[in-house]
């Protein structure tokens, strides 16, 4: 009898599995770090074999932990770092470029043509995204424009294009399956969420033929099975959903107005908005948060692109802590920055600033900066992005924003989820698992192949571990917001072509 669920969790800086028991207990877990490349400034790529191989490599390493095998498991679901593009040719399953990652800026240029061409309004009306570098569209196309033969290739049906989740499918169940799910699709600037589908004008707009395109399915249905990777054990796939849309699933925010907030290299808050996409006055993106037994739910969401990335800076570009986890420490050692800010514009800012531009800013240094004063400002950065979102969201929305459940890498530092508390003057609420992403998506597949009967029998897995209650004098926070904000408008349309 299967006895676990199986999630593969594939995001920036790792690929990790985590099995589940019924109970919702993690029983076993596997991480591998991913290699990050910058072919130019600006440009972030990964290789997509590495990408499988080291996915597959987790998923085994996470069985044999519980010397169990692929006969163990009901089924898998897939959660994955959003937009990042693929494009392979369906003949050999090769590759035709590296992934282009999320973060990745190449495409500013084009994204800032679409703009001047007066297109921002349809592009938001129909996909209820910005016209930014961030989303697959545009990384398609240059995809199609960059590597000699593609275009060729794509016009003649060769090619296949995927976000992360499709090319694990397509892996998966040995090339047979080309399929993505509406929260994904949602990610990439050509997908309708109105009417859920691929939108022809926009795919014409871009140049990119149709026949690229995965399939659409829900996020909680059986798609394929499993050939060879689990030592032939056919293990329906049967749960996919983006990464942060996972999250929110994984976090229990299944009522409309309920929020989380998850730090990974980025930061993403979703609120769910119910089955009515809700577009934002103030540029925060309207996604699809999930589809099940035929019900789609949307999400408003804020995307900040720098977060725990910014302790990873911390760390590999200052050299001042060896691990995430001693930014901690460092910041502990004095009380407050000393007047200085950082705004971690590294990759442009993003919601709800939307400057594909910004760069990177430390203002206030003065003699008395120490690298603790740094390690405590990059913190506060991370909350202060978070608070520019919370307060828009709730203007947009007019509802008032009661607690924050966090998650993420990030979650982890207690002195930034105080701060947070603090800036917000709500309490964070942190889950005993904090690995929600990966809980949502074995959530969707045990859904899907009856592992769990409904999702009343999932909902009470989910408990608070910590709550951080605001403690700060409102008064100092007000004067920190106001001097937060001019720092963000300094760091602004910084980088010249
Ligand atoms: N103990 C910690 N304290 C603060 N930040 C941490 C800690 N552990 C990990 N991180 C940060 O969390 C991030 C990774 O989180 P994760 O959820 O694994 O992200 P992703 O899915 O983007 O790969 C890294 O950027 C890292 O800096
Ligand atoms: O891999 P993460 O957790 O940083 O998430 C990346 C997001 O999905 C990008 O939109």
């Amino acid at each position: 009898m299967e006895k676990y669920i199986l999630a593969l969790d594939q995001g920036t800086t790792s690929s990790r599995a985590l099995i589940f028991d019924r109970q919702g207990n993690i029983c076993s877990i596997a991480r591998k770090e991913l290699r990050q490349h910058y072919p130019q400034p600006g440009w972030v790529e990964h290789d997509p074999a590495e990408i499988w191989a080291s996915q597959v490599s987790v998923a085994v390493e996470a069985m044999s932990k519980i010397s169990i095998s692929g006969r163990q498991l009901a089924g898998a679901g897939i959660t994955n770092q959003r937009e990042t593009t693929v494009v392979w040719d369906r003949n050999t399953g090769e590759p035709v470029y590296n992934a282009i990652v999320w973060q990745d800026r190449r495409t500013a240029a084009y994204c800032d043509e679409l703009k001047n061409l007066g297109l921002s309004a349809l592009l938001r009306g129909k996909t209820g995204l910005e016209s930014d570098a961030y989303f697959s569209g545009p990384k398609i196309r240059w995809i199609l424009d960059h590597v000699p033969g593609a275009r060729l290739k794509a016009e003649r049906g060769q090619l296949a294009f995927g976000t992360i989740d499709s090319w694990l499918v397509w892996k998966l169940t040995g090339g047979r399956v080309h399929v993505t799910d509406v929260s994904n699709a949602s990610r990439t600037l050509l997908f309708n969420i109105h009417d859920l589908c691929w939108d022809e004008e926009l795919l014409e707009l871009m140049h990119i033929p149709a026949s690229l395109m995965p399939v659409v399915a829900s996020s909680s249905e059986v798609y394929g099975f499993v050939t060879d990777a689990f030592g032939g054990a056919e293990v329906p796939v049967a749960g996919i959903a983006g990464d942060q849309q996972a999250a929110l699933f994984g976090q229990m925010c299944l009522e409309k107005g309920m929020v989380k907030n998850t730090y990974g290299t980025g930061c993403f808050m979703l609120m769910n908005t119910g089955g009515e996409p809700f577009i934002s006055e103030n540029r925060l993106l309207t996604t699809v948060a999930w589809q099940m037994n035929g019900q789609t739910t949307y999400a408003l969401e804020g995307s900040i692109f720098m977060a725990g990335a910014v302790l990873q800076w911390l760390r590999d570009g200052l050299g001042i802590i060896q691990s995430s986890a001693e930014a901690d420490a460092l910041a502990r050692q004095v009380s407050d920055t000393g007047g200085l800010y950082f705004v971690p514009a590294f990759t442009g800012l993003g919601a709800p600033h939307w400057d594909q531009y910004a760069r990177g800013l430390m203002i206030g240094l003065n003699r008395g900066t120490t690298p603790a004063h740094i390690a405590r400002a990059a913190l506060e950065s991370i909350a202060f992005q978070t608070l520019d979102v919370l307060q828009v969201m709730e203007q947009d929305t007019n509802l008032k924003i009661h607690e924050l459940r966090v998650d993420g890498g990030a979650s982890a530092s207690n002195l930034l989820m105080q701060i947070q508390a603090d800036l917000l003057g709500i309490p964070v609420v942190r889950p005993r698992i904090t690995e929600s992403t990966a809980a949502g998506a074995a959530c969707l597949a045990g859904l899907a192949t009856g592992f769990w009967k409904d999702i009343n029998e999932i909902a009470g897995q989910w408990q608070r571990e910590l709550v951080f209650s605001p403690s700060a004098d409102p008064n100092q926070a007000r004067i920190k917001k106001l001097r937060w904000a001019d720092a963000v408008k300094r760091s602004g349309r910084w980088e010249r072509e």
